[in-house]
């Protein structure tokens, strides 16, 4: 495992531009629902000026209950009524904050719940449109992974943010109007005790993502070791080879690394908070202790004071509230732009070319054909130059990392010729319409999916079309040879495969090749059939009768074959050697035996194995 990495980023740099995501995030919020998007308004505006209401009851109530009892002394007559009053209305108002309180709280819980789906649904469609060098690519992987985990609940953070702000902005202008009265010096200075909590918040907010940034990776190495760990598929070899307890360490070493920095942030993170909430305190106590010496002068009333004591804490936790909501706003904003640097990511115009090409039936041609990976130093392959005819069937033989597959990568279009064109019915391949070229491929790979669906449906996946067509999944099994296993299983073609659901069952290696050739044979319509190395849990003679079986069925189609049984790849039509990504030798079977160099050497050795 590579060491990490701490990549260098620019988020410093946007520290302003980040804040161009809160508009989209609002316009996301209100897309998924306008109705909820209004409720949310409203019941922000409630909760945010009612407060205010609250404290001038509260003075009434006071200067109320001192007017009764001074009337109480001096005529001794009683005079509720009025306190009463005020005490009923004070009760009314809380009442209706808790009521717009629980409706923000459920309203946001509903909205996050859809927005949580929307933004899922939009990552997951953008993954659909990127090329497979993106997702082979580590740096776009951490990309696609941060949207994941935290991007789909920002959205709705950030509205939360923006709403909590104007709620407060309402809060505080109203304390404001009241404070007012008393001095404009008493506003300065709630004002003024919250702004250093506020830059620290700021600061921090930064740090954090900055963190998160750098992390990506590591994560991605921790989730790895998990799979490994905790997976069906891996369990057995890392059982098998002891290797747990090296792999926990592994896992274990990368918590300890990212801890320390969390650590170290949390600690910076809350003395600096509590020494900064310290001049915050100092500063209520100083404001307290004026209102009070002005009420002993009677400067103002003591149901005065009590309003106004209340407004300078309601109004200071109103300022730190909006404060923390603006580092969030900022917080929730960098996280934002890791989903739609992902959702901005490049890719290939989504083609509108040609349905057809001007020489139907001239089948496949690479001409002069390289390619080099991305970010490989070497060419996969070079100056491959190839003809295949309708009816024809090529073989592709060759030793491990010749290019076999890469070549069949470059004629599905997953990859395209750094050099030479492909062309297929003398129509550049980059010119075909995505979805027409598609439709006359069919391709099995030998690391095919094992879809953990029904066994119906892992045939059917082969033409989205008939997807849940019955007879068909028949038909395509009886020339994949998968009818014989099928009937035997308890539910048919229903049967759940795979161990990822309940009940689901598990093929042998060869039983799931089989099921990926029908799955091949699904695809009626498809006049190119590429099979490679599907086969290999067979045995060689099962492998042959499927090819032999498989290019009767084929006849007006043109077959492709890796293999690296001889007994079978001397069937097709034709066959080339690779070697270190070029061709070294082509001809049938027989004339490459004739020309007694590759090919007949490593015929001739497999043969002797087999006698
Ligand atoms: N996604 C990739 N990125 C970079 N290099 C790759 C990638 N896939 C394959 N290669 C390299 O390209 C070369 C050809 O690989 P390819 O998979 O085409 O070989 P192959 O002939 O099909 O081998 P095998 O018989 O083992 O399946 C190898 O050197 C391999 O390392």
């Amino acid at each position: 495992m590579k060491p990490i990495s701490t990549p260098k980023n620019n988020v410093d740099k946007n520290m302003l531009g980040v804040f161009r995501y809160s508009r989209r995030a609002m316009s996301l919020v209100w897309q998924t629902s306008p109705a909820l998007t209004i409720g949310l308004a409203l019941a922000t505006l409630i909760a945010g000026v009612l407060p205010a209401a609250m404290a001038y009851v509260g003075q009434l109530i006071v200067d109320a209950v001192l007017a009764a009892m001074e009337t109480y002394k001096q005529s001794q007559t009683l005079h509720y009524q009025t306190a009463l009053n005020y005490v009923i209305l004070e009760a009314i108002l809380v009442l209706i904050i808790a009521a717009a309180q629980r409706s923000l709280t459920a309203q946001k819980a509903i909205l996050q719940g859809l927005l949580g789906q929307k933004v899922n649904l939009m990552i997951l469609e953008k993954a659909q449109s990127l090329s497979l060098s993106h997702f082979e690519d580590s740096e776009f992987y951490d990309k696609l992974v941060r949207a994941r985990r935290e991007a789909s609940s920002r959205p709705l953070a950030l509205v939360n943010k923006t709403f909590g702000l104007i709620q407060n902005a309402i809060s505080l202008s109203s304390f404001a109007v009241l404070l007012w009265q008393f001095s404009p010096w008493a506003l300065v200075l709630l004002i003024c005790g919250a702004l250093p909590s506020f830059i620290a918040e700021a600061k921090f907010s930064g740090d954090a993502f900055l963190m998160f940034r750098w992390r990506s990776p590591e994560v991605r190495q921790q989730n790895y070791l998990e799979t490994l760990l905790a997976r069906e598929d891996n369990i057995k070899e890392v059982r098998l080879y002891q290797l747990g307890e090296r792999f926990l360490q592994r896992y274990s070493a990368i918590f300890a690394t990212l801890f320390k920095e969390s650590k170290r942030l949390i600690l910076r993170r809350e003395s600096w908070g509590f020494a900064l909430g310290v001049i915050s305190t100092l500063v209520f106590y100083g404001a307290y202790g004026w209102i009070v010496s002005d009420t002993i002068v009677g400067a103002i009333t003591l149901g005065q004071m009590t309003m106004y004591l209340l407004l300078f804490k309601q109004g200071q936790s109103a300022v730190s509230a909006s404060l923390t909501a603006i580092s969030g706003m900022y917080e929730d904003n960098l996280y934002l732009s890791n989903l739609y640097e992902f959702l901005e990511q490049e890719t290939a115009s989504s083609t509108s070319g040609l349905l057809a090409g001007p020489t139907p039936n001239d089948g496949i041609r690479f001409e002069k054909v390289s390619f080099q990976y991305p970010g490989s130093e070497k060419p996969a392959l070079f100056d491959i130059s190839l003809h295949i005819r309708p009816g024809h069937s090529l073989a592709i033989v060759g030793e491990n990392g010749s290019g076999k597959t890469t070549l069949i990568k470059l004629l599905t279009r997953l990859y395209n010729p750094t050099e030479g064109r492909i062309l297929l019915d003398g129509l550049d391949l980059l010119e075909w319409d995505e979805t027409a070229l598609l439709k006359r491929i069919g391709v099995i790979f030998q690391d095919f999916v094992r879809y953990q669906f029904i066994v119906g449906e892992n045939i059917g996946a082969g033409d989205n079309d008939r997807f849940n067509d019955e007879t068909g999944w028949q038909k395509a099994a009886d020339l994949g040879k998968a009818t014989d296993f099928i009937s035997e299983l308890e539910n048919g073609y229903q049967t759940q495969l795979g161990r990822w659901f309940k009940g689901g069952q598990e093929l042998s290696g060869g039983q799931w090749q089989k099921i990926a050739l029908a799955r091949a044979f699904m695809r009626e319509d498809a006049d190119i059939l590429v099979l490679d190395e599907p086969t290999s849990a067979m045995d060689a003679q099962a492998e042959a009768n499927i090819f032999q079986h498989f290019q009767e069925h084929t006849k007006t189609k043109m077959a492709i074959l890796i293999s690296h049984r001889f007994s079978t790849v001397r069937l097709a039509h034709e066959i080339v050697v690779m070697e270190h990504g070029q061709i070294k030798e082509r001809g049938t079977h027989k004339a490459l035996l004739a020309q007694q160099g590759q090919y007949a050497h490593l015929f001739t050795l497999q043969a002797e194995g087999y006698k």
